[in-house]
């Protein structure tokens, strides 16, 4: 079945999206940017170098920087960063068809309230449906037709596999699931945990000590998804165990490289150059932890690292000397 799809935020990841679901042939893919001149530049040459270098964008793919162009759209993706979706559901609220589902493709939780995205959304746009897009996948993986599978939350798990059918194409595959909850907590503790991995190759401890965070780290996360209500499962799949071992492996993933700089002791600051997921979610995870009662030792110690609060030695002497408990 034809769709007519909007992805709004025409960065790396929105690019790719855009690109990737316009290739299937099926469906009318809108990227929405807010800058109008980039919007008529990729409109003119097909091309997004400042975010996927030397990648051609399909040319059944369209382009609009008017918010009002995703009047028509069934499915509505929102690709900004976490702390963006809050101002991107006001400004382009309004313009969503009545029966819209609205998947939001950002990881991260709402930094101001602790809110998952999609409670956030909610909040925004009690009229919409809301969805998860999360996953395995680099933007520049996707966009180059490398294969790539990901995962499409829902509440009702019908929706979800109405939009994995609609979304997936020969190379990027999408797998419905009912778990909102667990699929975003992956998403945003991935980065976290592949900053804490970037950290520990930074100041060159070792191999093994990224496999035993890997680890444990994957147990906090399963930690926080049971406790907000999500199922444990989740986190052993693609947005949880997948996402991670991609972002605590390869050097695309800017949470990595962030946390390698912190590791070498150069001057990190999140808020300048690359967007760190991470460094966002990282206090926020740590404080509801607190709040649930739960632990998490790594996200505490990496929110502590970026905050200056806590020195690396320290961190890695507190995580070692930790009581001992069974796994
Ligand atoms: N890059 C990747 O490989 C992947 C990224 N993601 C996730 O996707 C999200 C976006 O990341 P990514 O695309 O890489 O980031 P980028 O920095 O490449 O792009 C972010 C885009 O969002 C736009 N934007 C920011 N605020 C708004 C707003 N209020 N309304 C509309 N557009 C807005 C920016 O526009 P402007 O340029 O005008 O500032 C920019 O084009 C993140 O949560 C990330 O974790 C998920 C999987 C893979
Ligand atoms: O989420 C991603 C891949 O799945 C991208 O990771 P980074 O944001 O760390 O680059």
């Amino acid at each position: 079945m034809s769709e007519q799809i909007a992805v709004v935020g025409a960065g790396a990841f929105g690019t790719a999206l855009a690109s990737v679901i316009a290739l299937t042939g099926r469906n009318q893919v809108t990227l929405v940017g807010r800058n109008p001149s980039l919007i008529a530049d990729l409109k003119a040459e097909r091309l997004h170098d400042a975010v996927l270098p030397g990648i051609e964008l399909p040319e059944a793919l369209e382009f609009s920087a008017e918010p009002d162009s995703i009047g028509d759209a069934g499915i509505v993706l929102f690709a900004m960063p976490s702390q963006a979706q809050a101002d991107a559901a006001r400004q382009y609220g309004a313009h969503l068809a009545k029966d819209a589902i609205v998947v939001t493709c950002a990881k991260g939780i709402e930094r101001a309230t602790g809110n998952l995205l999609t409670d956030m959304l909610e909040r925004e746009l009690p009229q919409h449906r809301v969805a998860v897009l999360s996953g395995p996948g680099f933007a520049a993986d996707i966009a180059k037709g490398l294969p790539t599978a990901m995962v499409l939350a829902a509440s009702e798990v019908a929706v979800a596999e109405r939009l994995a059918q609609a979304i997936s194409g020969r190379t990027f595959r999408l797998y419905p699931s009912s778990d909102r909850i667990g699929v975003q907590l992956g998403g945003a503790l991935k980065n976290v945990l592949a900053i804490a991995c970037g950290i520990v190759e930074g100041c060159g401890i070792g191999d093994s000590a990224r496999a035993a965070l890997i680890a444990r780290g994957l147990a906090e996360m399963s930690r926080l998804i049971v406790a907000k209500g999500g199922q444990a499962d989740t986190a052993r799949g693609l947005s949880g165990l997948g996402d991670l071992v991609l972002t605590a492996t390869s050097h695309q993933s800017r949470n990595l490289r962030f946390g390698i700089a912190l590791g070498r002791g150069e001057k990190a600051d999140p808020l300048q150059g690359e967007l760190v997921e991470g460094a966002f979610a990282a206090a926020v995870a740590s404080r509801l932890a607190d709040e649930l009662g739960i632990a998490m030792p790594i996200t505490d110690a990496v929110s502590a690292i970026i905050e200056g609060k806590l020195g690396i030695t320290e961190a890695i002497e507190q995580l070692m000397t930790r009581p001992i408990t069974t796994e």
